[in-house]
């Protein structure tokens, strides 16, 4: 595959050493001044860039009819959006908030486990999560799919950035997010009962997983038209 790189930070780079390991060639990186960039040669742009800049790199792969993974976090609030014009233009189009394959088979045992413990009253759910300081978004993209998965699963209602907000949420889910240096990404779901503690947990060593990923959805996505999601390409 040509790849467009949209975002050359500390993703785009993983994502180039893993891309060519795999025969795929870099033919674009955009950074933050490349204003006019030229897409029509890519077989597919894969943007790790900043929430600011998502929507309208986004935009501009349907625009060009070039396929796009966006693994960028901090934008949800126009993901709807993103997927009408998807559509509308005929594009191709996967967003995830990890797209590391442990932590696609976490968010399922997530879910799992939500569902298992909905019957029972005693439990109470809380999400942390750490990840390194130059990190622009809080809390996480992943923290915020894991939230939003218990909420489809459970009888909470909401979630809430701990610490930061007078909210007092009956079943909400509070969502502690640290900032520590080097750290990947760690996440960990508990839940707390009088008697005991359970905890599932996933914790990122480097950032070669979420690179694979988005490289893997990037070869799943070709020759598509649609939006899919990284449930559709490992088949889970
Ligand atoms: N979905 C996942 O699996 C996953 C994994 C890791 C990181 N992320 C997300 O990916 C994003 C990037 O992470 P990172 O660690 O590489 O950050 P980073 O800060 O190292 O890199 C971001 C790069 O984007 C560039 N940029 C700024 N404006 C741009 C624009 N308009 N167009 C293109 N590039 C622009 C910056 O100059 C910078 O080099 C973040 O939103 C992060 O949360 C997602
Ligand atoms: O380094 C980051 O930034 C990460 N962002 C994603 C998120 O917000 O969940 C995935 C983990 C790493």
């Amino acid at each position: 595959m040509k790849i467009a790189l949209l975002g050359y930070g500390k993703m785009g780079k993983t994502i180039e050493q893993i891309a060519l390991e795999r025969g795929h060639a870099i033919i674009l990186k955009v950074g933050k001044n490349d204003k006019n960039y030229d897409l029509t040669s890519a077989d597919v742009a894969i943007d790790f860039s900043i929430p600011d800049a998502a929507v309208e790199n986004i935009t501009r792969c349907f625009e060009a009819s070039v396929p796009i993974i966006c693994g960028t976090t901090g934008w949800l609030d126009h993901f709807e959006e993103m997927v009408s014009l998807c559509h509308q233009k005929k594009g191709a189009f996967i967003y995830a908030s990890n797209f590391s394959l442990g932590v696609n088979l976490y968010f399922e045992l997530n879910k799992k486990l939500a569902q298992m413990l909905k019957p029972l009253d005693t439990y109470a759910v809380a999400i942390e999560e750490i990840h390194h300081l130059q990190k622009l978004d809080a809390p996480s993209g992943t923290a915020i799919t894991l939230a939003e998965d218990i909420i489809a699963n459970s009888d909470t209602t909401n979630w809430f950035l701990k610490d930061t907000t007078d909210t007092i949420a009956t079943n909400g889910i509070p969502i502690t997010a640290k900032r520590e240096p080097e750290v990947p990404g760690t996440h960990t779901v508990q839940y707390t009962s009088q008697v005991d503690t359970i905890e599932i947990k996933h914790t990122a060593h480097n950032r070669n997983g979420f690179a694979l990923g988005a490289i893997v959805a990037a070869e799943w996505l070709q020759n598509k038209t649609g939006v899919y999601t990284m449930k559709d390409v490992l088949g889970l």
